[in-house]
């Protein structure tokens, strides 16, 4: 039954209560690991859990395979599984991560939740290409570095969904003298600086 929107998306009982339980269980890890910045934790679930799935809104409708590259605490790619369980349910994700304790903590979500996952213990620029539907990254790499990753991961009809903070004219005017791309912009939902930056056709100038 459909209960609740988040970010514009219906979801079921289930999905929130997923969410919620993925909440839990990365707060009890990051005791442990550091896999959010402690000072974030007293607003979670707007600084994490909806800014994750404000990206899922942007997946096309068709999309097989999602690339989520330096995942750490599954940011957005374990909250864009959860919303795809129930919304998409044929993409599969392959979270690229290169720390391995943080990889363990991905590996115990996905089997907690019964995500169509997979992790990578691996680095964005070592992994085999992945020819991604869809690739997104969040807090990686400044953007004339993300796109070397972001490209050798996607495919050639794909798009790139990249959360970027209120540097984003400096980091896109850098980029742009050694990348072209489309490109697209949309407002954070939860930070007035921020914007969601979605490109296609990303090649070398
Ligand atoms: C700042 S954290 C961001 C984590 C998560 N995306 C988020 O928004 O909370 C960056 C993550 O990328 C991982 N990482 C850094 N360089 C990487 C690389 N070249 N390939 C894969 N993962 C990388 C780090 O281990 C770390 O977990």
């Amino acid at each position: 039954m459909t209960i609740q929107p988040i970010c514009g998306v219906n979801v079921s009982r289930e999905t929130l209560d997923r969410l919620h339980a993925y909440a839990a269980l990365l707060q009890k890890w990051n005791a442990h690991i550091n896999l959010v910045a402690a000072s974030t934790l007293p607003d979670f679930w707007d600084r994490h859990i909806i800014d994750s799935a404000q990206l899922f809104t942007h997946a096309p409708a068709n999309a097989r395979h999602w690339v989520d590259l330096g995942s750490g605490g599954g940011l957005p790619a374990l909250v864009c599984a959860i919303l795809a369980k129930e919304h998409l349910p044929e993409c599969q994700f392959t979270l690229v991560e290169s720390d391995a304790r943080k990889a363990a903590f991905l590996v115990t979500a996905v089997r907690e939740f019964g995500l169509n996952a997979k992790v990578l213990t691996t680095r964005a620029e070592t992994t085999p290409p992945q020819s991604a539907d869809v690739v997104s990254a969040r807090a990686l790499a400044p953007l004339p570095q993300l796109l070397e990753w972001v490209g050798r991961h996607l495919a050639k009809d794909g798009v790139a969904l990249l959360p970027k903070g209120k540097n984003y004219t400096e980091e896109l005017a850098a980029a742009q003298r050694e990348w072209h791309f489309d490109l697209a912009l949309f407002d954070s939902q939860t930070d007035p600086l921020a914007k969601l930056l979605i490109l296609k056709d990303i090649t070398r100038v």
